[in-house]
């Protein structure tokens, strides 16, 4: 029932350069700034279009229900726009820890739209996609768009950034699972930092938001933290558990990679402005 090659597409990871919590939503939802950069590291996805209208996804992700599964509720999403007879079948390679702050989730699911809005020629445009995949989570938008991005609302609203500095970064992932919810509920989270202008968050950076509240819940993230301090500056990405510090080169990152304790869960990657997903669909050299 295949009836296709297969295309294999990144679904890098994104940092969080800085995230502030400007308030809560009626909803319960909080308003954020954040800056969004991407790493030329990430999980990678294959698909091959099926015309029979079935989904596979191999190989599962333990603890993640098939339906449950992002990408194929992003291929789901969209076969509801299609004939029923677009299928696919996707195989994925998973390298970023789930539930890191790193967006593996969200990105595997702006991979799987960009990439079988491309194979089904559904021709959807790069807003419909990014309004598909805020149904989804309020990180994939920016893997939708692919530009390294300054975001209000939850995450939503997009400036784009192209000019930021793209370093390497040492990614460090405490063996811990963060959880989302219990940190934005969390009594002593800070709500009220001061709204800033895009000029002033590129000129000044920031700080994140979550990291008090987190490192005192997970004591490994403050531990770790306290490490790589050492070294140089780090910060928590997202709500974590991971976290970055940044360098002017990759022999720089690698040396002070090289010294972290063996049992310190790692990776260096280069922070990029333009998605690895968009260099492979949109602009393949
Ligand atoms: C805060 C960020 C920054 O990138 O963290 P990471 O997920 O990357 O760590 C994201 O925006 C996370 O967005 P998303 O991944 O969609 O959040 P979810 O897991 O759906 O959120 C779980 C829960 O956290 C709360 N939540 C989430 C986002 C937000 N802006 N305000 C909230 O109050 C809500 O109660 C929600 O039900
Ligand atoms: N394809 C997927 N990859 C990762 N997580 C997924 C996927 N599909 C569903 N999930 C769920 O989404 C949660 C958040 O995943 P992830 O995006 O990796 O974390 P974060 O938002 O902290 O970066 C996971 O704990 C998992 O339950």
């Amino acid at each position: 029932m295949t009836d296709n090659a297969w295309l294999t597409v990144p679904a890098p990871a994104k940092l969080n350069l800085f995230l502030h919590i400007t308030g809560r939503r009626p909803d319960g939802y909080h308003n954020l700034q954040t800056l969004f950069q991407f790493l030329d590291y990430g999980d990678e996805l294959s698909f091959r279009t099926r015309n029979d209208g079935q989904l596979t996804l191999s190989p599962d992700i333990e603890d993640v229900p098939f339906e449950d599964n992002l990408i194929i509720r992003a291929a789901r999403l969209l076969q509801d726009r299609t004939t029923k007879t677009c299928g696919a079948d996707i195989e994925l390679n998973k390298r970023l820890p789930m539930g890191g702050g790193l967006g593996g989730g969200s990105s595997d699911a702006a991979t799987t739209l960009l990439a079988l809005n491309h194979l089904w020629q559904l021709n959807l445009s790069l807003d419909e996609l990014a309004e598909i995949g805020l149904s989804l989570g309020a990180d994939v938008p920016v893997f939708v768009r692919g530009e390294a991005a300054f975001a209000e609302g939850v995450g939503e609203v997009l400036t784009p950034v192209p000019e930021l500095e793209e370093p390497w970064f040492l990614v460090v992932c405490p063996q811990v699972h963060v959880n989302t919810a219990k940190i934005f509920s969390h009594e002593g989270l800070t709500r009220n930092t001061e709204i800033i202008n895009i000029r002033t968050a590129l000129r000044q950076g920031g700080r994140n938001d979550c990291q008090q509240v987190v490192t005192m819940l997970y004591p490994e993230i403050g531990k770790a933290l306290n490490l790589l301090n050492k070294f140089s500056f780090a910060k928590m990405t997202g709500t974590g558990a991971c976290i970055f510090s940044s360098f002017g080169s990759e022999t720089e990152a690698r040396q002070v990679s090289d010294q972290l304790p063996a049992e310190y869960v790692a990776f260096v990657a280069k922070g990029t402005n333009l998605s690895k997903t968009h260099k492979v669909l949109f602009r393949p050299s």
